[in-house]
């Protein structure tokens, strides 16, 4: 147990009905306030390793180690804050009492806030303070989901493929939108994607899966904070080219050596 990471040890997750598992001894070290990212195959377990982080489901072996709390301890401390595909906001409040909203639950749980002004300006939605989510765009409902995350001041943010429905200008706006609120907290963030370019642009490491397992784990060792020419230079290329080849191994069934030190996402 250590406080300063989340430490996944040996994680197996079966559905019922299912001939393999979803997770098959996986084990993973994500210190605090670093951003990871996931990538791998379509059904490699992804998003249920990210539902066990969260609490949601329990895996049938192995342990979750959240900053020295399981995880749904640090659920219901309001520290976990999750962003699905396609967010789910509250369609009868404004954009500015759905991002306000986790904030007084977080107040029944003794945990400080974020002001509701900031995290809408720091998403580009001041101006939409007041409208409904049915007038918003799909690029701006996920804006909303992103402020309302960061409302809960989480320990560990998890995201599922947030950006994966959005134009690629929206898509670059909301990276660039995600990075400066992540680098103003100490929030850890754990993020899913089949986007190579997206996983290098945004983390400190990316995390390539094979089907129920870490495959690899790529460090980027980009500067921080990180413009244009940095994600689209030669150094990112570089990083963007050794995911795609452990990707394409992790395709073929995993057939790479051994990790050369412990699966930690360091
Ligand atoms: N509720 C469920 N019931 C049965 N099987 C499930 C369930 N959820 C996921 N699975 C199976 O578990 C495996 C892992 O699924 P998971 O959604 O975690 O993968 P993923 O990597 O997130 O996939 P994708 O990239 O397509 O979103 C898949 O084989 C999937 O079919």
């Amino acid at each position: 147990m250590s406080g300063d990471r989340i430490e996944v040890r040996a994680l197996t997750k079966s559905y019922p009905g299912s001939d393999r598992p979803a997770l098959a001894g996986l084990d993973l070290e994500v210190p605090r306030r670093r951003f990871v990212s996931l990538i791998g195959p379509s059904g490699c377990g992804k998003s249920t390793l990210l539902r066990v982080l969260a609490g949601l489901t329990s895996p049938d072996e192995g342990t979750v180690d959240l900053f020295g709390s399981g995880p749904r301890a640090l659920c219901r401390a309001k520290a976990v804050g999750l962003v699905p595909q396609t967010p789910a906001l509250l369609p009868w409040a404004t954009v500015r009492r759905n991002v306000a909203l986790p904030g007084r639950v977080n107040r029944r749980a003794g945990r400080g806030t974020d002001t509701v002004d900031e995290l809408l300006e720091g998403v580009g939605l001041a101006h939409a303070a007041r409208s409904y989510p049915h007038q918003l765009s799909g690029g701006m409902r996920q804006r909303v989901a992103i402020a309302r995350a960061f409302a809960l001041r989480p320990e560990l943010l998890l995201m599922d493929e947030p950006f994966s429905a959005l134009d690629e200008f929206t898509r670059e706006s909301l990276q660039l939108q995600l990075l400066d609120l992540w680098q103003q907290r100490s929030t850890t963030v754990v993020f899913v994607t089949h986007s190579v370019q997206e996983a290098v642009a945004l983390s400190d490491t990316v995390v390539v899966m094979a089907p129920g397992k870490v495959h690899r784990t790529v460090p980027v060792d980009l500067p921080r904070p990180r413009g244009t020419s940095a994600v689209t230079g030669p150094d990112a290329r570089t990083i963007a080219d050794t995911v795609r080849a452990h990707l394409r191994q992790a395709w073929d069934g995993g057939a790479a050596e051994p990790e050369p030190e412990p699966t930690g996402a360091r």
